[in-house]
């Protein structure tokens, strides 16, 4: 992965549309940024504006790049409030480098929040915050780096278009396989690959996904991996999967001799839940991948297996995505299961995260359900895998009940069938039991998410909650209005 952004580093002498592009990859590729959002104690209401010039003294440029602002280094802000002009400067004398400057109009307080996104040596940024803590009403610190920093909250993304930022953060990229792949010497394949990586490294929210042509080969793969699954669904997959898949047949292409496009069934799932699809060059880390899914947004692999083993893939791909998860997020329950154990993972500590992306490995990936007495598979492992989708009902593997302080402590392997399973009764009883797990995670706010403005937002004031229960307060003006109608 390190060549990739290596070699789009500036030459020596700079222009400034290569500092822009240096600039916005240290944006995205620097784990040490940390984010802080600063209450400014005196700020003086009247002259605020809500915005903040910058002049900048020693460069000259002032950087735009996309929708943010990058600012250089030693710059002071002119013609605002002294508090905020102060903070620059206070940032400048501790040696911290300042990346980006927001005010915005606090939901907490009655006045301007800033954010200010920052890089230094961790004792710079230590003595700085502890300096700044003391002159401000509200500080956070949000951090990729936070493993340095017990006061900080692992960063995660406060809006949709965050997720881009994901992009250059994979564990490995897509056309880097394992010597024990069976795509491995194939050079053709790797090559394919490497297209498919290039297109999700590339995307960035809102646009339209691009179109593939499959190759025959790849069309054939499909072909083989569809007709061999769909005749088992009846009796393995529940009955939200049996449900839903004849619409994607009617609606988005599913058929044996075509590999739909994951723009139209992007657009699909939309209709139906609000889930969405991205592009993804490869795999990503446990706390990203959860992230994603609080936006009701789904990383997806657009390549397909390789050819020689159309029945067993190591890692995901298209056939997985698109018939053992596409189905199920179509679904609003499990649709909202979903994105609870998304938004459970936000800001968690480490070992957290791990315990959530076990429940996720046993719920969406390998989860089985009862169903009118019988058992059935709802994991997307599972429906996507001709062989584990008879074995997982057979009589050989264990099956235990889903209870997430238990089974988020499983030890389960990646590359062979699941010697362990978990059964939920309803997707609903799995949610209920996994919030309930949800509230023990150590975090010093709650969540939510605002499907308006597709952000995040830390609740941890009392207009915000006071928002919330106007909120649903208008839901229940709605819900009484339809039970007197009834
Ligand atoms: C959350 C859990 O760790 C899960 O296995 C994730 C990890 N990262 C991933 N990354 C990608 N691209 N696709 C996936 O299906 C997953 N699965
Ligand atoms: N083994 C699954 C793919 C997969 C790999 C790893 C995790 C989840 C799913 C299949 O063959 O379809
Ligand atoms: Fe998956």
């Amino acid at each position: 992965m390190g060549t990739l952004i290596e070699d789009q580093l500036p030459p020596k002498t700079i222009s400034s549309d290569h500092l822009v592009k240096a600039f916005s990859k240290r944006i995205n590729t620097i784990w040490s940024d940390h984010l802080v959002k600063v209450f400014p104690k005196r700020i003086n209401r009247r002259k605020s504006r809500g915005y903040i010039e910058i002049v900048i003294k020693k460069v000259r440029s002032f950087l735009l790049y996309k929708d943010c602002e990058f600012v250089l280094p030693s710059m002071i802000l002119k013609d605002c409030d002294t508090t905020s002009s102060f903070q620059t400067q206070f940032w400048e004398t501790h040696n911290v480098n300042l990346l980006h400057i927001e005010s915005r109009p606090s939901k907490r307080e009655a006045t301007y929040e800033f954010m200010v996104e920052c890089e230094s040596t961790a004792e710079n940024f230590r003595k700085a915050s502890e300096d700044i803590k003391k002159t401000s009403s509200y500080f956070q610190i949000i951090s990729r780096n936070y493993r340095e920093n017990k006061n900080a909250v692992p960063w995660f993304p406060g809006k949709i278009k965050d997720l881009d930022r994901f992009a250059n953060q994979i564990l490995s990229y897509g056309s880097e396989l394992d010597a024990d792949h069976p795509g491995f010497t194939d050079p053709v394949y790797r090559e394919r690959r490497k297209y498919f990586a290039d297109i999700a490294y590339n995307y960035k929210h809102g646009q339209p996904i691009p179109r593939i042509e499959y190759t025959d080969i790849e069309v054939k793969t499909w072909g083989t991996v569809f007709k061999n699954l769909t005749k088992l669904y009846k009796t393995h997959a529940c009955e939200e999967h049996n449900r839903v898949f004849p619409l994607l047949v009617e609606n988005c292409g599913y058929r044996e001799d075509n590999i739909p496009q994951l723009q139209d069934v992007s657009e699909f799932l939309r209709d139906c839940t609000g889930f969405q699809l991205r592009p993804v060059a490869g795999l990503l880390s446990s706390r990203d991948f959860l992230a994603g899914l609080a936006f009701r947004v789904f990383h997806s692999t657009q390549y397909i297996r390789h050819p020689s083993k159309p029945l067993y893939t190591p890692e995901p791909d298209i056939c997985h995505e698109l018939l053992g998860h596409v189905p199920l997020f179509c679904d609003p329950k499990f649709a909202q299961f979903s994105q609870e154990i998304g938004l459970a993972s936000l800001g968690a500590p480490d070992d957290y995260i791990e315990k959530l992306a076990t429940c996720y490995w046993f719920t969406i990936e390998f989860g089985l359900c009862r169903q009118n007495g019988e058992l059935k598979a709802f994991g997307a492992g599972l429906l996507s895998s001709i062989g584990e989708l008879e074995y997982c009902l057979s009589d050989k593997p264990e099956v235990r009940e889903f209870e997430p302080e238990k089974t988020c402590l499983q030890k389960y392997p990646i590359t062979e069938f699941q010697p362990v399973y978990y059964v939920a009764d309803s997707f609903e009883e799995a949610k209920r039991k996994l919030i309930q797990f949800a509230s023990t995670i150590p975090r010093q706010f709650a969540v939510r998410y605002n499907p308006y403005t597709q952000s995040t937002e830390i609740l941890d004031s009392r207009p915000q909650i006071h928002n919330l229960v106007n909120d649903i307060t208008n839901e229940m003006q709605v819900l009484q209005d339809a039970l007197l109608k009834l």
